[in-house]
């Protein structure tokens, strides 16, 4: 049995604008995305969430508001990304670049869906709507959606 990869992913944002990430190297680079990585043995999925936005942007978040959980299959990779999905709009610091991303504000109309994973185009409504979400997605290499499937939920 192959277990779930553990992922996180948060969002920094104000009623108007958003905070993504260009990521340097790595998984997804290239592409802008919100601030996460993988939860580390004996962390929990909120103190990784948290870790990972501190180390990547410079920011503290207060709270982490939980509003998606994202399954990503990938067509040949028996291992499934499981990404627990967060925001915040009250956070201390100063932002900074690290080595993996690059930290820009974008208004929220302006988001460069062409320039990130394809699949955000379709919760990304769900998440500045501050709708919970369960997302599956799965992908025939790193562009290709061939399945996918997105139901708001009551509670995560
Ligand atoms: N928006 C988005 N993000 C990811 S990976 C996010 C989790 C992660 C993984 C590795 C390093 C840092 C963060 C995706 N994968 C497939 N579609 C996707 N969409």
């Amino acid at each position: 049995m192959v277990a779930n990869k553990l992922l996180t992913l948060a969002f920094v944002k104000t009623p108007t604008n958003i905070l993504l990430g260009y990521k340097k190297r790595g998984f997804g680079m290239g592409r802008w995305n919100g601030f996460g990585g993988k939860v580390e043995v004996g962390e929990t999925i909120d103190g990784a969430a948290k870790r990972e936005l501190m180390e990547e942007s410079g920011l503290v978040a207060n709270t982490l508001h939980k509003i998606g959980i994202l399954m990503f299959e990938f067509v040949g990779d028996p291992q499934l990304m499981e990404v627990h999905v967060f925001t915040t709009n009250e956070w201390k610091g100063t932002i900074t670049e690290s080595d993996e991303m690059r930290p820009e504000w974008f208004p929220i109309e302006s988001i460069p869906y062409k320039k990130m994973w394809t699949d955000d185009q379709f919760w990304f409504p769900y998440m500045l709507n501050a709708r919970p979400f369960y997302g599956y997605f799965t992908f025939e290499g790193m562009h290709k959606i061939v399945y996918h499937r997105l139901d708001s939920v009551n509670d995560l």
